[in-house]
């Protein structure tokens, strides 16, 4: 149906959007993707142009995902920042149509989605690829992923200690004293990391900041940052030595500078494990290469849009 599309600002997405309704719709949505049929889910690799007079780049992330009906597209601008700098890394809006009209019925801000959708999938990947019995969650990085993966992963798992580090200590220090629960603030990344089961890195690195003669047999690295084929977050030894799993091939090998890089091969799609056509090689060093896929901003956007429709909607036209 036309009409001028509703605005849903970040606060109203935040509200809207909770892990427990968004994991299991991500985990079809993954699973959806690796069959391959593109008459269920049409998702090509973002188109990306560069920024290149402010170190940035503008990613176009178009999806149909015809079992569901939603189709959807987020622009997301992404910068490399200097140190120091307090300009946002990531800029995202999303925009939501009404698939038999081709209007767009949302226009919703796509910062809280790109935060809390990419903690969701890491969780999920967590969830399949971590030691069974995982107490230590390491998290390299203090940013907007910092928080939403704290989030989720506390949420979801009982991690008995959880520690930080980050390029500044005082972000670090402000991280833990800003987050619900104690965390132990590190002075380097290889103290952050030494004996832990579950490594999150969400950092704007370039260069390696997690290398494998750090890394403990069996830990679960999700590896979120590095998102340009040039850009790296893991080091050679690491990347070789690891079983990979990527949110997309065709992402991972577009985009992924640690894979690229590193010649390392790719075992499989995290869908693929969920639809159980590929094993989850937990007894291993797992690494999850997460690019962000425009299925999972598809699926958010859907689910907030509904929230609304059912609850916020109703609210303003009652008033
Ligand atoms: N895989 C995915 O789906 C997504 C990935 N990303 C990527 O995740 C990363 C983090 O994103 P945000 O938390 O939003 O960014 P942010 O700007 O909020 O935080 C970035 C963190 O990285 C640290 N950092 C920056 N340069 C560093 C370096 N050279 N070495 C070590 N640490 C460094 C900063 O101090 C900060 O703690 C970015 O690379 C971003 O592009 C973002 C959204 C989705
Ligand atoms: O999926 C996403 O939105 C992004 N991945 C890397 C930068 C932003």
């Amino acid at each position: 149906m036309s009409g001028m599309p509703i605005l849903l600002s970040k606060d109203v997405v935040t509200r809207l959007l909770v892990y427990k309704d968004l994991i299991p719709r991500l985990e079809v949505a993954l699973g959806m993707f690796s069959k391959r049929d593109s008459s269920e889910v049409i998702q090509p690799v973002r188109s990306v142009i560069p920024i290149q007079k402010h170190n940035g780049f503008l990613g176009l992330m178009p999806a149909y995902m015809a079992y569901e009906d939603t189709l959807c597209t987020k622009m997301v601008a992404f910068y490399k920042r200097e140190k120091g700098s307090s300009l946002p890394s990531t800029q995202a809006t999303v925009l939501l149509f009404d698939p038999e009209y081709g209007n767009v019925l949302a226009v919703m801000d796509g910062d809280a989605i790109t935060a809390k959708r990419t903690a969701a999938v890491s969780a999920i990947s967590a969830k399949l690829l971590m030691p069974a019995q995982s107490e230590v969650l390491s998290i390299l990085g203090s940013g907007h992923q910092a928080f939403s993966h704290y989030e989720v992963f506390m949420e979801t798992f009982g991690f008995k200690e959880v520690r930080v580090w980050s390029r500044r200590r005082e972000m670090a220090e402000r991280f833990a004293s800003t987050v619900q629960g104690p965390v132990t603030v590190c002075s380097s990344a290889k103290d952050a990391v030494d004996g832990a089961d579950v490594i999150v890195t969400v950092t704007n690195a370039v260069e390696p900041v997690l290398f494998g003669e750090w890394v403990k047999p069996g830990a679960h690295v999700a590896a979120v940052g590095a998102c340009r084929p040039d850009w790296r977050e893991l080091d050679d030894s690491l990347m070789r030595n690891a079983v990979v799993y990527v949110d997309s091939g065709e992402g991972a090998a577009t985009e992924s500078g640690d894979i690229i890089l590193s010649g390392a091969k790719v075992f499989g799609e995290l869908g693929e494990v969920i639809n159980g056509s590929l094993p989850a090689q937990r007894e291993r060093i797992t690494v999850f290469k997460s690019l962000g896929m425009g299925i999972q901003d598809a699926v958010s956007a859907k689910l907030v849009f509904e929230k609304w429709k059912s609850t916020e909607c109703g609210t303003e036209k009652k008033n």
